[in-house]
């Protein structure tokens, strides 16, 4: 009997995630990316494309009833065979499905897909900002995520790492690490700031601040304790820069909310844009965060 869809779609998105790796890093190395601008300070590439479209193809091959979001909008499913993965991460079904979700249905789920996340860091040279993310969702609840790093330097040489989390189950793919006690580190954006992200930031007066791009990054720096927080108190980012690393840093023990502490919801039918920022911290007391932002600047988030 095949194992149950959620580990089957985790297993499929692991294997596809590291294919469109490959494809992001081959789009670099023939050097023309291709770029378009979708709007201020938001491009898209080459390989923000091809990527989209190995990932839906793939998935959608396998998981006709699935229904699937990507951030590049309608994908070309008639795609080269290079491109159309067939494998699944064999050594991730060797766990245990949760009970939880042992008997949900294709229907209940949403695959939220952000083929590169960290676009403007890409163009710029900064590819170790770079994150493939495939989000899974279960009904309005992100459960299950693949960070996918294609730039990221083994000890061997080798290049890439794949990073999951699944509620119920745990994390794979990296060595998690507790931020350094005795001073509070904030991660954040390089290339979205506004006036009203800078007042949220200076409710920690005493922080250090690291700017980096992406949300996939800035949570793979929650997991491996180079930040205690990732502040983000403007509109801008969308479902699929956040349902995989929500799902990933929560199967860690962490949080990822909008500025006031509410959890998105990833069902189809959502708003595409997280109108009220992103809070995420690890191993921190997450309504106090929250409470040190003041009020009026948590509603102002969004409110116009
Ligand atoms: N104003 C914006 N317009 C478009 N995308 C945004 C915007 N703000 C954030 N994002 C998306 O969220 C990610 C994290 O944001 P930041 O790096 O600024 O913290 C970005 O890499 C980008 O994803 P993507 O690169 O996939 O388009
Ligand atoms: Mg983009
Ligand atoms: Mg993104
Ligand atoms: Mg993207």
């Amino acid at each position: 009997m095949s194992a149950p869809i959620i580990m089957r779609l985790m297993a499929s998105s692991i294997s596809t995630a590291k294919r469109a790796g490959v494809i992001i890093r081959d789009v670099l190395k023939k050097g023309d990316l291709g770029i378009v601008d979708k709007g201020h300070n938001d491009p898209q590439t080459e390989a923000d494309r091809s990527a989209q479209q190995c990932i839906i193809a793939s998935l959608t091959k396998k998981f006709p009833t699935v229904k699937i979001i990507g951030e590049e909008g309608c994908s070309d499913l008639n795609v080269c065979d290079d491109w159309l993965v067939t494998e699944q991460d064999e050594s991730f079904l060797q766990h245990n499905c949760p009970a939880e979700w042992q008997d949900a249905k294709p229907e209940d789920f949403v695959i939220w897909v952000d083929p590169l996340d960290g676009t403007a860091e890409y163009t710029q040279g900064f590819v170790e900002h770079v994150t493939v993310l495939i989000g899974i969702a279960v009904k309005d609840a992100a459960v299950g995520g693949i960070i996918h790093q294609p730039f990221y330097k083994q000890p061997d040489g080798e290049l890439g790492r794949t990073i999951w989390g699944l509620k119920g189950v745990g994390t794979g793919g990296f060595t998690p690490k507790a931020a350094p006690a005795g001073k509070f580190i904030i991660t954040t954006t390089r290339s979205h700031s506004n006036a009203l992200h800078q007042q949220a930031l200076n409710a920690f007066p005493s922080a250090e601040v690291i700017k980096v791009g992406g949300a996939g990054f800035k949570v793979l720096q929650l997991l491996e304790g180079k930040a205690h927080a990732y502040v983000f108190a403007t509109p801008g980012c969308k479902k699929w820069d956040t349902c995989a690393p929500e799902a990933v840093l929560e199967a860690q023990g962490g949080t990822l909310t909008n500025i006031n502490g509410e959890h998105y919801a990833y069902n189809a039918d959502v708003e595409h844009v997280n109108k009220k920022g992103v809070l995420a911290s690890l191993g921190q007391n997450h309504s106090d965060l929250v409470e040190k932002i003041p009020a009026e600047v948590r509603q102002a988030v969004g409110a116009k």
